[in-house]
């Protein structure tokens, strides 16, 4: 049997993503998703994502890391099937879609996804770093020299140290570049390694700068390695609402693989 697979990116986080609205794969295969993501052995990306049909929505999300477990959300992985949906010709404009996190809005404008992600209540300051939920665990840190830091070994530390553990978290070293620009470079827990981006990481990074006085600006410029982002908010209370996570998401290929 073959299944048809098609590959996006969003600046430079890259997905496998299949149509699975029949429900033909086997979502319980954990060997066989990490094979997919495989950048030897398979197609190579840092996760799999399945677009399904959902009741109450255009669709849903069913998101999995390079390491073939099912995880929590993925903002650039979010913004990419956005861009297959709208290629599937399943919206125009506008839609909404469930992943794990609840609800999404969504929107293409100008060749650019705004994905709406979940509020945030929380935010936990500590004196070397910040911890936030922005559908997946963040931690934000300030570094010198981001260019050469060694975000692979010390991303794992933080990783798998305390507090976060074996559950672990994703890490976002950061650099301030100006008041509303900040440079961001991603260790991602489930691939074990850096990404190019990270759209959950740098919607919590912009937060966090908001949050603890580094911007006074509620629309945030990231720099990743693979391109650049937006985020905006809204502050209401103590709230973050109307989270905007902005960006482009590109389909690379479409292929077949033996299953
Ligand atoms: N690439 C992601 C985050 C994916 C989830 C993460 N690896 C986790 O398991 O927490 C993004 O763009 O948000």
């Amino acid at each position: 049997m073959t299944l048809t697979f098609y590959k996006y990116q969003g600046t430079g986080n890259d997905f496998v993503i299949i149509d699975n609205r029949q429900e033909l794969f086997n979502k319980n295969d954990t060997k066989y998703v990490k094979f997919l993501c495989d950048r030897r052995f398979g197609i190579g990306a840092d996760g799999l994502i399945l677009l399904e049909n959902h009741p109450d929505a255009d669709f849903k999300m069913v998101y999995y890391n390079a390491d073939g477990n099912e995880s929590t959300m993925c903002g650039n992985g979010g913004r990419c099937i956005v861009a297959f949906a709208e290629f599937l010709g399943i919206f125009k404009n506008t839609t909404t879609f469930y992943a794990i996190d609840g609800l999404h809005h969504a929107k293409i404008e100008e060749n650019l996804i705004h994905l709406q992600m979940k509020n945030v209540e929380t935010i936990d300051t500590f004196t070397t770093h910040h911890f936030l939920d922005t559908g997946s665990p963040h931690h934000v840190q300030f570094v010198d020299n981001l260019k050469t830091f060694n975000v692979k070994a010390e991303g794992e530390k933080i990783r798998y140290g305390a507090p976060y553990n074996q559950a672990g978290s994703n890490v976002n070293f950061v650099e301030k570049i100006n008041p509303n620009t900040f440079a961001v470079r991603t260790y991602e827990r489930g691939v074990e390694d850096e990404t190019l981006s990270c759209g959950t990481g740098v919607t919590a990074v912009a937060i966090a700068m908001y949050d603890s006085g580094e911007s006074a600006s509620n629309i945030i410029n990231l720099n990743v390695e693979g391109g650049q982002l937006k985020v905006s908010f809204d502050k209401v209370e103590d709230t973050y609402k109307n989270v905007m996570l902005i960006g482009p998401a590109t389909q690379v290929f479409k292929g077949e693989i033996e299953c």
